[in-house]
């Protein structure tokens, strides 16, 4: 039976009471082909996810706690899609791991579900290999609780990559820091500045410059409302892509 408002895709919600959990069970609840069948925070056992024979689980919890509940999930054959930061490499790799005894099962992690975020880390990766430098400035509310942004680290890596490919150098400058941090920290040789303050969302800018000119390519999610066309797609889309996919940019085929 095709999927649709008479058999709607049974979502799971997990950090439900979480900025972006919270915006995610309104979402889906608002689209007539889904159906939120659990939402669970922090102490909710995830046993629930089964017991409600939810089909894809969308986890915003916190980096801490991302890969017990993937482990779960994996488990317990149930697609995912992910926004939680903090995946590392390894836990890529691990998760690949767990999937090669589900075939049939995806995952989808996403650092950043805002399309205007997706756009900016690809325009990004193109400008990458025609300026001498880059540096990427990250903006966020200050309850965030990692730093820096899994947006800016993702960002980070595909501008490094691109450069390493057009056999760039990392950008010199003349510069000694007198204090700790002054120039920020580096991802992949590419220096990553974290500022947090109240009043913000989700914010990044990536500088690139060379003689005579920069160039600044700027992206503000204003409300996390952002991030929901993203998420709501991946929950649409996981169902028929087996295997690990990360990155929105894979769903949308940029
Ligand atoms: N990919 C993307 O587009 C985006 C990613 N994010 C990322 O999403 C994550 C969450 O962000 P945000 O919503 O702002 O954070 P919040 O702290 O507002 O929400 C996280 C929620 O998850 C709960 N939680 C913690 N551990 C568990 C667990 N084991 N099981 C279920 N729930 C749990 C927390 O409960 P308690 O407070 O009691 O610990 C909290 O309610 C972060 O990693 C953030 O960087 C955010 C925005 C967009
Ligand atoms: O914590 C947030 O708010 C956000 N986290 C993600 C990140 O670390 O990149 C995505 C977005 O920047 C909002």
């Amino acid at each position: 039976m095709t999927r649709g408002e008479n058999n709607p895709i049974r979502v799971g919600v997990l950090g439900a009471r979480g900025r972006m959990g919270a915006t995610v069970v309104r979402a889906v609840e608002a689209a007539p082909d889904l159906e939120v069948v659990a939402a669970l925070d922090a102490g909710d056992e995830l046993s629930a996810l089964t017991g409600a024979r939810a089909e894809v689980v969308v986890d915003f919890t916190h980096p801490d706690a991302v890969l017990d509940n993937l482990r779960f999930l994996v488990e317990n054959g149930i697609a995912a899609v992910v926004g939680t930061t903090g995946f590392t490499e390894e836990r890529l790799s691990t998760v690949r791991e767990w999937l090669r005894d589900k075939p049939g099962l995806g995952v989808l992690v996403a650092p950043n579900f805002a399309l205007g975020a997706v756009l900016a880390m690809r325009f990004a990766q193109q400008a990458a290999r025609f300026y001498e430098s880059v540096e990427i400035i990250e903006l966020h509310h200050n309850r965030k609780a990692d730093a820096p942004s899994g947006t800016a680290a993702h960002t980070a890596r595909l501008v490094a990559e691109a450069r390493r490919e057009a056999g760039l150098k990392p950008g010199a400058d003349a510069t000694t820091s007198e204090v700790d941090g002054a120039r920020g920290a580096l991802v992949d040789e590419v220096r990553v500045h974290s500022v947090r303050l109240p009043g913000l969302v989700a914010h990044e800018e990536i500088l690139f410059g060379q003689e005579g000119e920069t160039l600044t390519i700027r992206h503000d999610s204003m409300d996390r409302t952002s991030f929901m066309p993203g998420v709501l797609l991946g929950v649409r889309e996981v169902l028929g892509r087996p295997g690990l996919t990360v990155g929105l940019e894979n769903v949308l085929d940029l």
